[in-house]
């Protein structure tokens, strides 16, 4: 861990695009963010189950039976949310996981420790899945550099990354949810998602700190590959 001028100890967060943070004023977020008292008296592995609970309780995304894929799953609050909502401990709904970071097992919850940049991740989620997703949700956040033109490409990427996986393995009508971090970076991205998809909007929950660049990405509606593939045919005639 390093020092910063002053000599106090500094933790380097690097997840998320957040800035580095001394320990002693994280540990003061930590001890006073009622969303961490509250997750730990709801049994939830993190603060950011409310994220997902908040965009769920508005536009009724995760129903009884579901498949979900979970991007970026660790420690596992939107895998516990989405695994309620979808039946999956009792088989009525599934929800398939990934993270880098090793996670603890979640009732319901088929998880994967892999890199979601990794060649091999597609098909190892496919084969996870075992066939078509009606939800795929990314809470992924890129390790950052410190650059911040780097951070932005490297944040950007992976969301267009988890775009162009969810546009192979969605139902039609399914929905993509994923982090994105304000900077205008993501405008190619928005284009391309609103031909897939019927509806395409930023949200940024309550429980997503205001002091975060942070919102998310909300596309639903999948159109569906055959009805996108035939828009773009029609396009170059
Ligand atoms: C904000 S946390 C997710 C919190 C989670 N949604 C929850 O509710 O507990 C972001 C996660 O993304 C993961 N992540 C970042 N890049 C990744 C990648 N390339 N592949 C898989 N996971 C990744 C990180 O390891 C981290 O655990």
């Amino acid at each position: 861990m390093a020092k910063d001028t002053t000599g106090r100890m500094r933790v380097t967060v690097k997840s998320g695009g957040r800035m580095k943070l001394s320990s002693k004023l994280w540990l003061e977020r930590q001890l006073n963010d009622p969303y961490v008292a509250q997750a730990k008296r709801d049994g939830y592995r993190s603060r950011a189950a409310y994220k997902l609970t908040e965009i769920d309780d508005k536009f009724r995304l995760l129903k009884s039976g579901m498949a979900v894929v979970d991007l970026g799953a660790a420690p596992g609050g939107w895998s516990q949310v989405a695994a309620k909502k979808v039946g999956a401990a009792d088989g009525r709904g599934k929800v398939v996981a990934i993270d880098l970071l090793e996670m603890g097992e979640v009732p319901g919850v088929t998880f994967a420790q892999l890199d979601f940049l990794d060649p091999s991740a597609p098909e190892r989620l496919r084969e996870m899945l075992g066939g078509g997703a009606d939800i795929v949700m990314s809470d992924m956040a890129a390790n950052t550099t410190g650059h911040r033109k780097t951070d932005q490409l490297r944040i950007v990427g992976l969301v267009e990354t988890a775009a162009m996986f969810a546009s192979e393995v969605l139902k039609p009508g399914g929905t993509f949810l994923a982090k994105v971090f304000q900077s205008g970076a993501d405008a190619s991205l928005m284009t391309e998602l609103k031909r897939d998809y019927a509806s395409v909007k930023h949200v940024k929950p309550a429980a997503s700190r205001k002091d975060s660049s942070e919102r998310y990405l909300l596309a639903t509606g999948f159109r569906g590959g055959a009805a996108r593939d035939a828009e773009a045919a029609a396009e170059t005639e």
